[in-house]
């Protein structure tokens, strides 16, 4: 996992061997540990350099040890040595030095990267922080306002950039490593204490706190509700206002907090859900690793409306010479026109020239006869579609794929009106083309392996995340939009507004909510694609009853508000009304209130207070649901294909992961008992109907099902006697922010359901501490709290403080928040660890068993210098003897306490038997008795506006 070698006699050479990207993984930090004592010990040696092997430095941590239990030396005291050896080392950056690799050059006592290199923190979005140093370092480098600017964004710097800012000392065009022997030789000799990056001071700007306020401004703009940037500029604050050590235990408290975040699962599922789709795969066994694309230079698009321009310009600007057909001399002259400004602004942004050499337009489908790929891009017609595919057929070359731009239209009709269905496919690009990242390669039954692999291939070439879905109508994102908008306008009919229903959807996350999307995007297309389908205008069958159209529930009032000429944005009036045409501030209309007024009284409907809750169900559980289906249909390989396109077609929130993803988060046996319960309140609406696979085969396609595990155990255990039901508190990221709680069995697996999201939570042993206050004479080790424990937990950012003395007591009952029969353990000296005693005692008469090693100061000491690692993980307990302590199930298992909302409904909801545990306290709805008091809700808003 790493080289060591000795080279020009005094230079210790240690090259990182861990392919495909040098992730620093257990081995990998081994390795960087026994090669630098070995450097340091070796008296022949007089410097040292690290790199990476092929041509990367290194990516990071190894993102995949984040789900499993720490093994292997943590990183930061490997990094410490580094730093604190009397030789100079020097780390040679080729290819990428990204997130732990980038921290691993910052310990290093100077840098040297090659031309091509990018450096980055891009922990952000993996909804952690930079854990190694990386948020206390790159501060005492280079300032407050470049280092927060990379943490919070994530942005991969270019080694000319890094050489800029004063990240590293040379950039050079040669190969980096055999620069930096020469570097290191000469570095020899000189003193040290200046280059380790830990005893500078941090550059402090005069303005620091407005800075750091503007900041926050500014992701929380952009990235709302998400936790991660503002933890970064929390620890970024700790870098200019605290030393280094003090700096280091605030930033292991935030990753601690962040790392085991419903957040940080999602980004890195997202992470590895984007990197999963381009392994695609088709029924007939084909699959990316065993089908081989053709090389495409040459391509033609036909139609130069929005999406073809942009697909022109997506396949110019990766060197592809087009050819752009037009029916007119006008359209052709006019889309000539604008894609040649397309892509001199797109030139100009990114420094390059224009290959504008690489375009052909023409007026005559007789030109595309040498081309290796077609793309269709015509209006939205089968017939108009079929014609141009049949001519296609007649005029390229044999071997010339015909793809299809469609949104929908079955590709195997279209591909068989040509001499060579095995040749076409569907390449569904999303508006604007050049713009978005998703493209849906649709497969046809004929579809060859080979025609997959090029489509695929060409999509990745133009920088698109590229899915392969199955022919079916809207393939996979737009057949699961259908229902997600039905939703949005039954619950108008119902009693909501445009302006609730897009505030709950973007309080979930969405930048915009569906309503001010469909203004955005144009209401006339929907509205003419369903006046073709019958559904309304003249064609409609009278004798169909209203609000109903093939026995199932329709409403007409988009129809409605077309009618009256409003199709959004672009009209200055849509669902909002905008101050003129093409304004983007939408404003709630009185108008449109007046409509559903009259619409519900016409109708006889009796609106109803609708709450977000539900919102956010019907619309987004239904979403999932017919992603399920599609599974089942095989439309779709896998969840994560789904969900990519989501996020990347649709703006699904990353922070949830996607449809899917937060589905299983929230629990399939949630989702499925909801929509149950909305389908039986609305029978004639089909996709309220949960599909099976929901509850069933979902498990088996879903990766993510750590929480079915988590409720399937804690069913199993209810009732055991040797099941300890509170064998520890818990706490996940949300309700560390407080709000009110209720008691779940999931609880004791180490997942909270909160804000409909199933979370990870944090061990409270990992929480910091308050003192423990002095025990009162008469009581040896019991004593009251007079501190609530929420509002500890509200304390999360500060410093642990220090251990108390090995004299405080060891339990204590909390006053003010809990209910008296909780126990407090002293863990390591943390006061931290609740066990509920039996049923009227007053304190265990037998203390739970704890490490007495854990009780000591020596340990205490340790635990002081606990890495971050150590303290993400938590510590170990050896008395949880419940079955959720087992690590092999793969759970966050230190046992815990439910705490939700009591915003939430009050029924057990993973107790589907209807009785979660005998006799037990835990199926009580406690949210009377647990409600927050008023200054506890003011400490939460005040630590959600700064955490
Ligand atoms: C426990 C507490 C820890 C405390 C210490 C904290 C330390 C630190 O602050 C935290 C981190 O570093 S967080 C990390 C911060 N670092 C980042 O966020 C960087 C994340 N990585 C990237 O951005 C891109 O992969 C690169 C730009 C590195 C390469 O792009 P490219 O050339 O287009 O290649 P590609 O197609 O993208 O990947 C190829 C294969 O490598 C795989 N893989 C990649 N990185 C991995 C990793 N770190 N790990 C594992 N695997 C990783 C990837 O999945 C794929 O696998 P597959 O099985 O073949 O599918």
């Amino acid at each position: 996992m790493a080289r060591y070698e000795l080279v020009k006699r005094s230079v210790a050479l240690i090259t990182l061997t861990n392919p495909p990207v040098n992730a620093l993984s257990s081995p990998v930090r081994h390795a960087i540990a026994n090669s630098m004592e070995r450097a340091l010990s070796d008296p022949k040696v007089r410097a040292v350099v690290i790199c990476g092997e092929n041509g990367r430095f290194c990516g990071g941590a190894d993102i995949r040890e984040f789900a499993g239990p720490l093994r292997g030396p943590p990183l930061i005291p490997v990094l410490e040595a580094i730093e604190a050896g009397d030789k100079p080392v020097v780390a040679a950056i080729e290819g990428m030095a990204l997130g732990g690799g980038f921290e691993l050059a910052l310990f290093c006592h100077y840098r040297i990267a090659q031309s091509k290199a990018r450096l980055g923190l891009p922990e952000v979005t993996l909804g952690i922080l930079p854990a190694a140093g990386g948020t206390q370092r790159l501060p005492r480098l280079i300032g407050i306002p470049a280092a927060l600017e990379m943490i919070t964004t994530g942005r991969h710097i270019s080694a000319q950039e890094a050489l800029k800012l004063g990240i590293v000392d040379q950039v050079t065009d040669q190969n980096a490593c055999e620069t930096a022997l020469e570097f290191a030789l000469k570095a020899v000799g000189k003193p040290l204490s200046p280059r380790r990056v830990s005893t500078l001071t941090t550059p402090c700007p005069p303005d620091l706190d407005a800075l750091l306020e503007a900041a926050t401004m500014q992701v929380k703009k952009k990235t709302p509700g998400v936790m991660a940037p503002l933890a970064c500029i929390q620890a970024v604050r700790a870098a200019a206002t605290m030393p280094y050590s003090k700096g280091m235990k605030q930033e292991s408290e935030l990753m601690a907090t962040l790392f085991n975040s419903g957040q940080a699962r999602a980004l890195q599922y997202c992470f590895f859900a984007q990197r999963t789709a381009g392994k695609w795969t088709l029924p007939s066994g084909a699959q990316w690793n065993n089908s081989k694309p053709r090389e495409i230079r040459s391509a033609a698009v036909i139609g130069l409306g929005t999406m073809g321009r942009g697909i022109v310009v997506s396949l110019a600007r990766v060197g592809i010479s087009v050819i752009a057909v037009e029916s007119e001399k006008k359209l052709l002259e006019n889309g000539r026109q604008m894609v040649i400004g397309m892509l001199e602004r797109d030139a100009k942004r990114r420094g390059v020239s224009a290959s504008l050499n690489l375009l052909k337009f023409t007026l005559s489908l007789q030109d595309l006869k040498d081309v290796d790929l077609v793309i269709e891009a015509v209006f939205e017609d089968m017939a108009l579609k079929k014609r141009v595919f049949q001519e296609l057929s007649k005029v390229c070359r044999p071997g010339t794929l015909l793809c299809t731009n469609t949104s929908g239209l079955d590709v195997d009709a279209l591909a068989g009106v040509t001499d060579r269905p095995h040749l076409v496919a569907g390449m569904h690009f999303f508006s604007p083309a050049h713009v978005m990242k998703l493209l849906e390669v649709v497969c046809g039954p004929r579809s060859s392996s080979e025609t997959i692999a090029t489509a695929m291939s060409l999509g990745k070439k133009m920088g698109k995340v590229s899915v392969a879905v199955g022919n079916c109508p809207g393939f996979v994102g737009n057949r699961m939009l259908k229902p997600y908008l039905d939703q949005a306008t039954f619950l108008l009919e119902e009693g909501a507004t445009p302006e609730q229903i897009d505030k709950a959807l973007e309080d979930f996350g969405f930048a915009m909510g569906v309503f001010r999307m469909s203004d955005l995007a144009g209401l006339d297309v929907g509205w003419r694609v369903r006046k073709e389908s019958g559904l309304t205008g003249p064609d409609v069958d009278p004798k169909n009853p209203p609000r109903k159209r093939q026995g199932r529930r329709y409403c007409p009032i988009p129809d409605m508000v077309c009618e009256q000429g409003r199709f959004g944005q672009k009209t200055g009036r849509g669902w909002y009304k905008y101050d003129k045409p093409g304004d983007t501030n939408a404003k709630p209309d009185p108008l449109i209130q007046n409509l559903l007024e009259t619409y519900r009284s016409r109708y006889g409907i009796q609106p109803r207070n609708i709450s977000d809750q539900e919102i956010i169900e019907r619309c987004l559980f239904v979403l999932a649901n017919e992603g399920f289906r599609i599974l089942e249909d095989g439309m779709a390989a896998r969840p994560e294909d789904i969900d990519v396109i989501y996020l990347f077609g649709y703006a699904f929130p990353r922070h949830r992961g996607g449809p899917m993803f937060y589905a299983s988060m929230v629990g399939l046996e949630r989702v499925l008992e909801r929509l149950e319960h909305y389908h039986q309140a609305h029978p004639d609406v089909p996709h309220l109907e949960p599909i099976t696979m929901a509850y069933t085969g979902a498990q088996k396609a879903l990766k993510s099902d750590k929480l079915d595990e988590a409720q399937a155990l804690a069913k199993s255990c209810a009732g055991r006697p040797d099941f300890l039901p509170c064998d520890g508190l818990s706490i996940c990221a949300t309700h560390s922010h407080g709000k009110c709680f209720k008691l779940h069995w999931c609880c004791h697996l180490g997942w909270c359901h909160c804000k409909y999201v199933y979370q990870p939570m944090t061990n409270v042993a990992q929480l910091p501490s308050t003192p423990v206050p002095a025990a009162p004479s008469d009581c040896t080790d019991t004593i009251d709290l007079s501190i609530s424990l929420t509002e500890r937990f509200l304390r999360i950012s500060p410093c642990f403080l220090p251990p108390p003395c090995p004299e405080s007591p060891k339990y204590c009952n909390i006053a003010e928040l809990f209910i008296d029969d909780y126990i407090v353990k002293r863990i390591n000296g943390k006061m931290c660890y609740v066990q509920r005693p039996p049923i009227h005692t007053e304190a265990p008469s037998t203390p739970p068993q704890i490490n007495p090693a854990s009780l000591t100061p020596q340990k205490q000491h340790t635990e002081d210098k606990q890495t971050v690692e150590e303290t993400v993980k938590g510590p170990k307990m050896g008395h949880c003897s419940s079955p959720s302590s087992s690590e092999d199930s793969g759970i966050n298992a230190l046992g815990g306490h439910y705490l939700e909302s009591c915003e939430e409904e009050s029924e057990d909801e993973l107790s589907t038997d209807g009785h979660s545990s005998p006799g037990s306290l835990w199926d009580q709805d406690e949210c009377t008795l647990l409600s927050p008091s008023k200054s506890i809700v003011e400490i939460i808003e005040n630590i959600e506006t700064t955490v």
